[in-house]
Formats: C-alpha cells, structure tokens, sequence
C-alpha cells in the first residue's frame, strides 16, 4: 500500500520528487491514473449515487479530471466533464482520449451534485482570467458539495497567497503531498476537510531544514513509579502587574506533565488555589530555587520601568533555565538588552502583532523568497534571537532551525479569545520542565493547547473562556497516553 509523509512540500520539491519516480522508470501517465484514481476514491464515497461534475483546465491537474471522471463513469455514476481548455500535455491528453463520458459545453447546464475542481494545481503561475473565475464560483454555487483535487484553483502553492477569487470548498484532496497552501493563510481557510492521496513519491527525499512537518499528536508516558513531584519538573511562572494571566499560565502547566507549579510575585501578595504554591520572596532569591526546570515570563507583565527590571533579571539569569517568552517579554524585547549574555533556551511565542514587533527591533534582514511572508518572519527571528519561535495564529509555526519546522493544522477560531497564549505558554513551560527539547516541548504544547480547544469548545464549536480552555488541558494530555 502507498503512504504519504507529513511532510509539507514546495512546488519545486514536489517536481523534483515526481521526477524521482519517473526517473526510476515510472511516466506521467502512470502517476496521473495513480493521482486520479486515488482522488476518484473520495469522490466516490462522497457522492454516494449522485451526480457529478469535473471541471478540467489545460494542464496536468486537468489530466487528474479526466481520470477521476472516467472511473466514476465506469461505476455508474451521472458525470459530466466542462472543459474550459483542451489539454496541453501528453499526458492530460491521453487521459482525456480516455474518457469515454459526456462533455458539456455550456457549463451553465452542468446541473449536478458534486463539483470537481481539476481546472488548475501546483503549474497555476497567475490568477485565473474574469471569465474563469466567473465559472468556477458559478459552478460552485449551485453544486451541493464542491471538492479541490490537489489545490482549489486560483491559490499559490507556495505561499497561500489567492491570485483570484475562489469559493470555499468542502473538501480539499492533496496529491502525492501536503503544499504550503494547505495549511497557511490566507488559502488554508478555504479548504474544507483536507485529505492526502499518496502516490508513491518520497516527501522526505526532498526535505530540507526549512521543510515543515504537518503537526501530530505526541505521544506521552505516565509517571514513572518511582517519579515525584520534582522529577516531574517545576515550572516557575513570573507574575507581573496582571497576575491574573500568570494564573491562566499555571492553570495550564499544572495540566501540561510537570510535577509543580509556582508563581513568582516578586513581593506582590496574590490569592492562587490551594494547589498552587506563590513564592513572594525578591525575584532574584526566588530564581535561585535550583528545582525550578522551566520558567514563563511576559503573560501580565506589564511594560513599565518594573517590569524591564523584572525581564532583564529573568533573561541575565546565569544558569540555563529553559524559558518561554510571550506577550509583554516580547513587546519589551526591544528595551532590553538581546542576546542574553548567558547560553540559554528560550520559546518565543509571537503572535502577527508581536511578531511584527519584534522584527522592528531587530531590523533583520528582509529575506524575501516564494514562501508566505510569516515563514520569512519566522525563520529570520529565530536567526535573530537563537530562539525556538512559535509564530501563533490560525497557521502556527514552529520553527527552530537545528531541530525542524512544523505547521499546526486550523484549531478552532473560538481561540481568539483573551488569555489563551497564556495558556499556550504555560503548556509549553510544562513541557520544557518535564525535559522535552524546545522545539519538541513547542511542538506539543501548539497540538495540546489545540485538542484542549476542540475538547472546551464541544464538537460543534462554542465559545469559551481561557480558564474553560487551561482546565481542558488535561483532558488533551490523556489523548497522548
Ligand atoms: N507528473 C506530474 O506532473 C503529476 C501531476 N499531477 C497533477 O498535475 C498538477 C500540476 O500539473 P501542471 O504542472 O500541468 O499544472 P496545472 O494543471 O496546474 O496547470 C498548468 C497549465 O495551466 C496553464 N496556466 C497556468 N496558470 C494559468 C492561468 N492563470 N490561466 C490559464 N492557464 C494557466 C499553464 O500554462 C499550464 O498549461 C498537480 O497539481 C496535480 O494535480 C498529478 O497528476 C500527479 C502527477
Ligand atoms: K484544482
């Protein structure tokens, strides 16, 4: 049987990894009837007796058009072709000769169930013409249930940019491998349910430092029998002028595998739950708890003369407590000084707007290229910074370039509520304390902060707060046992 990697590919890669195959003796002819047939599956299960339509453009995703219609035909169901162009290649050509089914050329009167988009894949280079764009939201409108084989036509494999308008699609089904567009914004949005049909290339053959992995559920271990409370690891979270968010934090990191918790106040006294234990003392005593595994600063820090004072303690700090930054920390990065003169570990977790902060205090250069501007970002921060980043948002990546990229798939939008990177920090912190690498403990962190999400908003989605989300985490955590 075929598999598919998670990897997430470019179109270069993807070209590269097709000619792989050929080159070890297969043809494109072989790996079109292989893509074709493989989509086919879906939209048969998915149409289930009723009728349907292909849409075919020119080139080799057209190919794929004629494929599928072929096999629905052969299996009775009603289907009719629209072909906008001929095909241009050998190889949709023949596919097309293959296809021994209705072409409708009037699309107006393609009156079925389904909808097929084969009109462009990975070889789209600019946005599709008016006329294009008028059929294919047409069409879209009045079919049932609209699918994308490979890419909805109209987006930029690459970069997730939309070079014209497409419709939203129900189902998108990506060929051989997962593209950029399938997971980042803005074309991630447009997808639907998203399904990868293998075709027997290698993914990780063209897998480089900066090819992202699609983000999987970790997979933890129950205490051991001889663990206790501190071999479990102790997260120290920092409190600031708005304690409330470094409570969220700990709520969460009491939920995320770490044995203990604690608040440092700094001399502020604070009301916490009986389980969690508030340590007053001077940060500076405080931070030399040699127990302490993983720390959180920034959530309520606030961004007064106090709380720079509070950061530079916490970044100048000589021993190497692995460190998540977020919120405040990050907003006052460029007051203080970076890079710490210690080697430390440390999580940035930026969201778009922190992120834009902080790339104009560090003023990186702009390194532009095919992928989204927010990889760019993202990787120039973490050359900037020495840093793993966790650029948040509805496409999370995290990035650290000797460990690996990954890209988490859509969490719910009820997330954008506010205290939920706070609690993302404190899943990350609680991580980071059980001895999980940075970018494995981020990594962990994005996929239990979005399965508590899932699990707080219900299966049809509902809103909730961050403290409904925090106290989710642990639930989230049992998944992974
Ligand atoms: N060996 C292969 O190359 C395989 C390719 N596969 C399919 O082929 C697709 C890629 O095929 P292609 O590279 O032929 O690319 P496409 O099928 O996406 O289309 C490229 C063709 O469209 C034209 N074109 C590009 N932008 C246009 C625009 N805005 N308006 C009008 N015409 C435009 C190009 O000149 C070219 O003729 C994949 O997405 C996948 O669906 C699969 O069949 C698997 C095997
Ligand atoms: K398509």
């Amino acid at each position: 049987m075929l598999r598919a990697s998670d990897h997430i590919l470019t179109v270069r890669q993807m070209q590269a990894a097709e000619q792989a195959l050929i080159d070890a003796g297969g043809t494109n002819e072989q790996l079109m009837q292989i893509a074709g047939k493989g989509a086919a599956e879906w939209v048969w299960r998915i149409a289930a007796g009723r009728s349907v339509t292909v849409l075919c453009g020119p080139g080799n995703n057209g190919g794929d058009g004629y494929v599928i219609a072929e096999v629905l035909r052969q299996r009775g169901l009603v289907v009719s072709v629209v072909a906008p162009a001929d095909p241009v290649s050998a190889a949709a050509q023949n596919a097309r000769a293959s296809y021994h089914g209705h072409i409708q050329d009037n699309y107006r009167k393609a009156q079925a169930d389904i909808l097929v988009d084969c009109l462009f894949g990975t070889g789209l280079s600019r946005g599709l013409s008016n006329e294009l764009v008028e059929m294919l939201e047409e069409l879209a409108s009045w079919h049932d249930f609209v699918i994308a084989v490979d890419l909805p036509s109209g987006v930029d494999s690459d970069n997730g940019a939309l070079l014209s308008g497409i419709p939203h699609y129900d189902l998108t089904i990506a060929l051989g491998a997962w593209k950029w567009a399938h997971w980042i914004m803005p074309a991630a949005q447009y997808m639907g349910s998203r399904q990868l049909v293998p075709i027997g290339i290698d993914a990780s053959n063209e897998a480089d430092f900066t090819t992202p992995r699609l983000l999987s559920k970790p997979r933890f271990d129950a205490p051991n029998a001889a663990a206790h409370k501190y071999s479990r690891g102790l997260v120290a979270i920092v409190a600031g002028d708005m304690p409330g968010a470094a409570q969220l934090a700990a709520k969460a990191a009491m939920r995320g595998g770490a044995g203990y918790v604690k608040i440092l106040t700094g001399g502020r006294q604070l009301d916490a739950p009986s389980e969690l234990v508030v340590d007053s003392r001077p940060l500076s005593e405080a931070l030399s708890d040699e127990r302490i595994s993983a720390l959180v600063a920034g959530p309520g820090l606030g961004t007064g003369a106090r709380s720079q004072q509070v950061l530079e303690i916490v970044l100048n700090w000589p021993r190497d407590i692995p460190t998540v930054l977020d919120a405040d920390a990050l907003n006052l990065i460029g007051k203080v000084d970076w890079p710490p003169p210690s080697e430390r570990t440390f999580v940035l977790t930026p969201h778009s707007g922190e992120l834009a902060q902080l790339r104009s205090a560090f003023e990186p250069p702009d390194t532009k290229g095919p992928l989204a501007s927010k990889v760019h970002h993202t990787i120039e921060l973490d050359w900037m910074t020495d840093a793993t980043i966790v650029a948040k948002g509805p496409d999370t990546i995290i990035f650290n370039r000797d460990l690996g990229m990954a890209i988490a798939p859509p969490a719910s939008s009820w997330l954008s509520v506010a205290g939920t990177g706070d609690v993302l920090a404190g899943i990350i912190a609680s991580r980071l304390a059980t001895g999980a690498d940075p970018f494995v403990a981020a990594c962990d962190g994005v996929w239990l902060h979005g399965r508590a999400a899932r699990l707080a908003g219900g299966i049809t989605g509902k809103p909730f707060t961050a403290s409904e989300l925090a106290g989710r985490v642990a639930q989230a955590y049992a998944a992974c046992l």
